[in-house]
Order: structure tokens, then sequence, then C-alpha cells
């Protein structure tokens, strides 16, 4: 596994199974995200008092926060069935002409990357959105005929990275739209700890402190850096997850203290090298480290503000004192400092 994989908040293709085992079964277990948590319950227990389906709901944030666990929470916690899709799998109407004829009343459908859907197909579930109606048309070319048919009343969980790519109309249907935040250490090192608990994997609170501190904000990273440092402890020491073991086992997978990933570190390098520490313009930044620019946006510049490694300017991005320092650089006299947080 490279640098860049082992802190990536992105799911890696071999994760899918492992995850599944290390999901919270109940909504009070899911860690974090307060305010989130608490409007759910509810909404769920209002939902259930009045034996309505649960309005449709969206959350957006970066990637690994939980959003598919929560879909999943709330299926549970209403006693249904979920069926999960994206955006990318759905390729014509008809696509989902099967999963959603086959709801049962009050079900749950997950959509993750809910903005990578087609237009014809945005346009598809409006109906079934608001009038748990579809319409199917019974063959091609300008004068198909088309059937209307009735659906189960559903709720449909949409989950997004990039809520500014998501159009009006399609915001506008979602009853409770939620924002999932960076986790603090402290939430980071109960979901490391319960995680081990699951692993039966054996540390101390100073082992699970480092880990979490090194995780990006983000469960997910947690959750596999964890099982690296198990790995490591397993063969190099006693099996215990200790400060020592965890230092050790990171350093060696070369995870960033702050667990910074390649991307990170690239960007800022990028904006202290080529452009003098910025202003400079998402744009230019984009073209430079050949990323896409919302992705930057949404998915890197959100963990390096929120740590003081950049600071979004009316004039561009600047890096801050503290990512000049962070990269082996000395920072210009006057650069950006962040003053309180580290
Ligand atoms: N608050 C939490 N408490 C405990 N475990 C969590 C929490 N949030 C996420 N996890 C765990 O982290 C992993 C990733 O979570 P999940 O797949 O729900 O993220 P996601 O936001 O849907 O990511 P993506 O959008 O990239 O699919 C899962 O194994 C999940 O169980």
């Amino acid at each position: 596994m490279s640098r860049a994989e082992i802190t990536t908040p992105e799911a890696l293709s071999e994760e899918g199974l492992v995850e599944l085992s290390l999901r919270p079964q109940r909504l009070a277990e899911f860690i974090g995200q307060k305010k989130v948590k608490e409007s759910l319950g509810i909404a769920i227990d209002a939902a259930k008092a009045r034996r309505e389906p649960l309005d449709h709901i969206l959350f957006f944030g970066p990637p690994g926060l939980g959003k598919t666990t929560l879909a999943d929470l709330i299926a549970r916690e209403l006693g249904v069935n979920l069926t999960t899709t994206s955006g990318p799998a759905l390729e014509k109407p008809g696509d989902l002409v099967g999963p959603l004829t086959n709801l049962r009343e009050g079900d749950v459908l997950f959509i993750d990357e809910i903005h990578r859907l087609r237009p014809v197909i945005e346009e598809f579930l409006y109906p079934a959105m608001e009038d748990y109606k579809i319409d199917i048309r019974l063959s091609e070319g300008p004068k198909a005929q088309t059937v209307t048919m009735n659906i189960e009343k559903f709720t449909l969980v949409g989950a997004t990275t990039r809520l500014g790519m998501l159009t009006a109309p399609m915001r506008a249907r979602f009853g409770l739209v939620h924002q999932l935040a960076f986790y603090p250490v402290e939430e980071l090192e109960v979901i490391v700890r319960r995680t081990g608990d699951v692993l039966r994997v054996e540390m101390d609170a100073a082992g699970a402190h480092e880990i979490a501190k090194r995780s990006r904000g983000t469960p997910r990273v947690a959750n596999r850096l964890l099982r690296r440092v198990r790995d490591y402890a397993q063969v190099r020491a006693n099996g215990i997850i200790t400060l020592d073991v965890a230092q050790a086992a990171l350093s060696l997978l070369d995870v960033d203290h702050f667990g910074l990933d390649d991307m990170d570190s690239r960007l800022l390098r990028a904006i202290i090298e080529k452009f003098d520490g910025g202003p400079v313009g998402l744009g230019t930044i984009a073209a430079a480290i050949g990323e896409d620019a919302g992705t930057i946006e949404e998915v890197y510049e959100p963990f390096l503000v929120q740590h003081g490694f950049l600071q979004r300017t009316p004039r561009g991005r600047v890096a801050t004192a503290h990512a000049y320092r962070h990269l082996g650089f000395v920072p210009p006299i006057g650069s950006a400092e962040q003053p309180g947080l580290f």
C-alpha cells in the first residue's frame, strides 16, 4: 500500500467487507456528529409515532465520515429494508424501476454520489420522491407510450461529497439536509477503541490517541490505520498497541504526523514552491497538481483549512506559516499564522 493510499479518505477496493463488519449496529453506537444524530433520532421517532415514512434526507461532507453508515442505521432504527445504489451505477431510468417497485412501505433507498446522477434519472426520480409515482416508457421514440405506476411511500437518503454539484431542484426535494464534519481527535479515539474491541486487539490510551491523531479527522482512515498498526504489533511487538508501537508502525508506513496525505502535501507544496505561498486561485492550483478543482475544494481543502494549513481569502488560497514549517520550509516574514491552533 502506498503512502497516498494509507491516508486517503476514500474507500479502497478491498475494504468493503471489513468496513461492513466495523459498522455500528445502532444509532446510539454511532460516535460523534452529535447534532446530526440528535436531529435524526427525533425525526425517526416522530415518523415511527405517526406511522409515516421519514422525510427524504441528504448527507453531505468529505468521504469516510459515515454517510453510508448513517443510511444503514436509519433503516435499522426504522426497522425497514435498505436498498443501496449510487449515481454512477445508474445509466438509465429503467435501472431504477426494479429497486423502486420492490420497495415496501417505509423502506430506505440510499443513493451514494447522488450529484453524479444523469439528468434523465433525476427527472425520473422527482415524481417518485414527491408523489410516489413513476412514469415508465413502454417503448422508445417520439410516440412512445408511458404508464404511470404507484410505488410505496419510501425514504430516499442521498449522499454527496459535492453539495455544490447537486442541482437546485434535487436539493429542494430533501426535507432534511445534514452536513457531516471532521471528527475531533477525542471522538476518533473512541472509534479506534471500539474498532479495537470488534477486532479483539489490545491497546492502551496513548496508542489509541496516536492513531486517532493521525487519522485526518476521518473514521475510515482511523480504522485503516488501526488495522495496519495491529499487524505491526503482532509481528514486531507482543500484540499490544502502545504509544511506541503505534509511532513505530505509523512512521514505517510514512503516515504524516497530522495524517496529511500525498495530495494534501502536493497541494501545499505547490502553493509554497510555485506560487510563493499564495494567494493563488483554485483553478491555477488544480492545473498545477493535476487534480479536479471541485475535488480539491470539497475533499482536501476543508481539512487543511480546519487544521490551520491553508487559508481561503478573497484573492485566493494562502499557505500558512504552519504549513511552511510542517513541510520543512522557513515561513516568510509576515506569512499567515493560525494563532492558538497548535
Ligand atoms: N461515527 C462513527 N462511529 C463509528 N464508526 C464510524 C463512524 N463513522 C464512520 N465509521 C466507520 O468508518 C467507515 C467508513 O464509513 P462510511 O462508509 O459510512 O463513510 P462514508 O461517509 O459513507 O464514505 P463514502 O462517502 O466515501 O462512502 C465504516 O467502517 C464505518 O463503520
